[in-house]
């Protein structure tokens, strides 16, 4: 993990450290709620993402580029086409999507394989937990078989974009990891 990390913060040392985040999914998970989430605080009405959205955002002590990525089955093949020096992914599984909970799972290991995203560090949010009978974090964390991920750092927090909840405490882990990781490749 520690090169990729060293060759993102090589490059910025000296001012203020901005790292590439990429938020996946399938379409509808949430991912455009999250960002603006983020980003705004509030919920923003959304469409469905064509291509993608991209805010910069200042948390904590980085400055953090989020790249949202349309989910739909015919934009997933350009994901790729951002995945150069993302120092993490965000995936976003709708937890009440319990149809394509193996599709998502499928999607997220295709892309984990990507030499690019190696050293990336995974967050990934079990979305919609404001609705009932939402999955688990537990179920989705087994069904996405997050415990094979051996050389990754990675977490799964139940969130609510509507509601606000999860996603602080997601972004604290993700930037802790970071940060941990700057520690190392000093
Ligand atoms: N109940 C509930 N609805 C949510 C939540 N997050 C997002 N939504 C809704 O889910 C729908 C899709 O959200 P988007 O953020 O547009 O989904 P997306 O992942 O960006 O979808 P694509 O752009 O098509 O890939 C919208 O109607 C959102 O308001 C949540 O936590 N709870
Ligand atoms: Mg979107």
């Amino acid at each position: 993990m520690g090169n990729a990390f060293s060759g993102i913060f090589d490059k910025l040392w000296g001012v203020p450290m901005q790292l590439r985040i990429l938020i996946l999914g399938l379409d509808g998970a949430g991912k455009t709620t999250i960002l603006y989430r983020l980003q705004l605080g509030e919920v923003v009405s959304t469409k469905p993402t064509i291509g993608f959205n991209v805010e910069t955002l200042n948390y904590k002590n980085l400055k953090l580029n989020v790249w949202d990525l349309g989910g739909q089955t015919s934009i997933r093949p350009y994901w790729r086409c951002y995945y150069n020096e993302a120092a993490s992914v965000i995936f976003v599984v709708d937890s009440t999507d319990k149809e394509r909970i193996s599709l998502a799972a499928k999607e997220l290991h295709v892309m984990l394989q990507e030499e690019e995203l190696k050293d990336a560090a995974l967050l990934v949010f079990a979305n919609k937990q404001d609705q009932p009978g939402a999955l688990s974090v537990s179920y989705i964390s087994k069904e996405l078989n997050l415990v094979s991920l051996k050389e990754r750092s990675w977490s799964i927090v139940a969130s609510s974009a509507i509601k606000g909840e999860g996603i602080t405490e997601g972004l604290d882990w993700l930037t802790d990891v970071i940060n941990e990781e700057q520690v190392q490749t000093r």
